[in-house]
């Protein structure tokens, strides 16, 4: 399979670093961004200022407005916003790999991203990759290790193969739901992470709250068709203790000021929007969620951080499973 030239669609943080890594793994690409000026900053500055200030990009890196014709395509853009990007191109995606990248569930239909991607272009082939992976991090070069997930293991690797370069390490997997579910799910936890910090919790509070959080991934993600394996890996605990320990995690930021009392700012936090979304499965499935359930509760902005930890602490005593 020829997977010389690439597209990313989606000019953010993750989509730039992205485009870099794949860049740098030899691959010929275009940055599809919608904003001129940001393509303009790209292909006359080799920077992407608004998102990833100073850092170089590479030369094989082309920013354009438009897809061209590609033999992989990376989608990038926010998982609210993913069916709307996916429509003006669902034609060009028919029968090609496209990788998708964004972690959050969507409003309404409670689709993954893959779901939402055979919707608009059914005969494309969807992979998604994830795991514990800051757009910085990736962009500058930084180890960082992802899984890529896909239906056919041969293929999957060489897909993987085709991004993979000296600092960019991508594992093949075969259990996309367990790996896009995961990847969705991590950044509600990472909000509830974040809100024990930002309220002053301690350190054993957090722990605790990661730990059960562990375990309640695994249970939904497991009812729901995914494989515990997928959890103990990076896409799972990977990026659970990632997102759930950094403040560079937009998500354990967001948790952080609701923590603290205060309104989070305007970036995106794609848990706030992943979390009514995971609160519905849980409930359909009839799968038990209280930390789902908690920051739910939390995001509704009713019930204080202590009450909420109060009833979480006074729940009946139970075994660890
Ligand atoms: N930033 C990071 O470190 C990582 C982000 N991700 C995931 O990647 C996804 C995107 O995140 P970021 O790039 O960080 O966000 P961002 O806010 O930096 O960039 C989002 C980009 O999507 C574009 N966009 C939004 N709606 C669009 C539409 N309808 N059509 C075309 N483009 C559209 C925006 O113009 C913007 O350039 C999220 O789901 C996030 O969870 C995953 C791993 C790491
Ligand atoms: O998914 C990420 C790291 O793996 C990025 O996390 P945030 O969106 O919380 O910044």
């Amino acid at each position: 399979m020829a997977l010389e030239r690439v597209a990313v669609v989606g000019a953010g943080a993750w989509g730039t670093a992205l485009a870099q890594a794949a860049a740098i793994a030899g691959r010929d690409v275009t940055l599809v961004g919608r904003d001129p000026a940001a393509i303009d900053d790209i292909n006359r500055n080799r920077r992407n200022s608004a998102h990833l200030g100073h850092q170089p990009l590479s030369d094989r890196i082309t920013g354009a407005l438009v897809l061209p014709d590609s033999d992989l395509v990376i989608l990038a853009v926010p998982a609210q916003a993913s069916r709307a990007a996916l429509k003006p191109i669902a034609a060009a995606l028919a029968h090609l790999p496209v990788v998708l990248t964004a972690k959050g569930l969507e409003h309404l239909t409670l689709k993954r991203q893959s779901e939402v991607l055979v919707d608009v272009s059914p005969t494309a082939i969807p992979y998604v990759l994830s795991g514990p992976s800051f757009a910085v991090d990736v962009a500058a070069g930084r180890p960082t290790a992802v899984t890529l997930a896909g239906d056919n293991a041969e293929a999957t690797s060489a897909v993987a193969a085709a991004l993979a370069g000296p600092t960019f390490r991508l594992y093949a997997a075969d259990d996309r739901l367990g790996v896009e579910l995961a990847g969705a799910l991590k950044n509600v936890y990472a909000l509830g992470c974040g809100a024990v910090d930002g309220a002053g919790l301690g350190a054993s509070a957090r722990s605790a709250l990661l730990a059960r959080a562990f375990a309640e991934l695994t249970r939904l993600v497991v009812r729901m068709g995914g494989s515990a394996s997928t959890l103990t890996g990076l896409a799972g605990l990977g990026d659970l203790t990632l997102s759930c320990t950094s403040t560079q995690s937009r998500n354990y930021r967001y948790g952080a000021s609701l923590g603290r009392g205060e309104s989070p700012g305007a970036e995106l936090a794609e848990g706030a929007l992943t979390a009514p979304v995971a609160k519905q499965l849980a409930d359909q499935l009839l799968i038990d969620a209280p930390l789902i359930d908690a920051v739910n509760l939390l995001l509704g902005g009713t019930t204080t951080i202590t009450d909420i930890v109060a009833g979480l602490m006074s729940r009946p005593l139970k075994r660890e499973e």
